[in-house]
């Protein structure tokens, strides 16, 4: 048990994914995995550990922001021994030239965020994602002929804001989207010498307010679902 997971040491697997939603957690566990414990229903943030084609994996929820996949992630990697972390989650697109459901695979997370510097004296704005899982992530997808873009992204403290012009930072690093989490999670992982990756399916426009329906989602994401799971195996 860790302060914020029940799991007992042992039944979390060595490669985590995790999206933000519980639900998505979920859904996961429920649509893709076989053997399914629920490890963990601390705070309702469930954890399962299953089997993908007979490899073990752990699917758990993150929350939204840097605090909270600050703390699940430094949990699972120093208290449950993980190895690999592949975050799955949404993000909107700055510009036109993503569409809806274009899928990312993130080079580094900008963010004018503090979180590197106060946690772990990591003076970067702009963080890449750590060890191999970026490569595998890349491999897997041209394996099963997807189309997965290598791209900066912006990790923002913010959702809503007043001004809508493309914050500085995003700018500075040529990121195409903005998400909440990814720069936490490759801080932590720099920092523990651990592997972690980001994939993101554009789930809105923000000049145009396009965005993907409800309805829409649950089939949206399953694509970059499959593409972790497929990753994981690799491991
Ligand atoms: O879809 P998830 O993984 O939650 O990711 C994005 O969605 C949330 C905001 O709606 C933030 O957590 C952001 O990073
Ligand atoms: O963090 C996020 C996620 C999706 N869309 C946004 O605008 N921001």
């Amino acid at each position: 048990m860790s302060v914020h997971i029940s799991a007992k040491k042992g039944e979390i697997a060595k490669t985590v994914l995790m999206p933000g939603d519980p639900l998505r957690a979920k859904y996961i566990a429920d649509n893709f995995l076989t053997d399914v414990t629920l490890v963990s229903k601390t705070r309702n943030v469930f954890f399962f550990t299953g089997k993908y084609k007979g490899k073990e994996i752990t699917v758990g929820a993150s929350g939204m922001g840097f605090p909270s996949i600050g703390i699940y992630s430094y949990e699972l990697f120093t208290e449950y021994e993980v190895d690999t972390i592949i975050r799955i989650g949404t993000c909107g697109a700055y510009a036109t030239d993503l569409k809806l459901f274009d899928i990312l695979n993130v080079e580094k997370a900008a963010s004018e965020s503090t979180y590197a510097k106060f946690a772990w004296e990591i003076e970067e704005e702009a963080i890449s994602n750590q060890g191999d899982a970026f490569d595998k992530i890349n491999q897997t997808a041209s394996e099963l002929n997807l189309n997965v873009k290598s791209t900066n992204i912006h990790s923002s403290d913010i959702f809503y804001r007043k001004n809508p012009t493309v914050p500085a930072i995003a700018e500075k690093y040529n990121c195409l989207a903005v998400e909440m989490e990814a720069f936490a999670l490759f801080a932590n992982a720099k920092y523990l010498g651990k592997n972690a990756a980001t994939i993101l399916t554009v789930s809105d426009i923000i000049p145009t307010k396009e965005e993907i329906s409800a309805d829409q989602r649950e089939q949206a994401l399953r694509t970059m679902m499959e593409l972790s799971l497929e990753t994981a195996l690799k491991y």
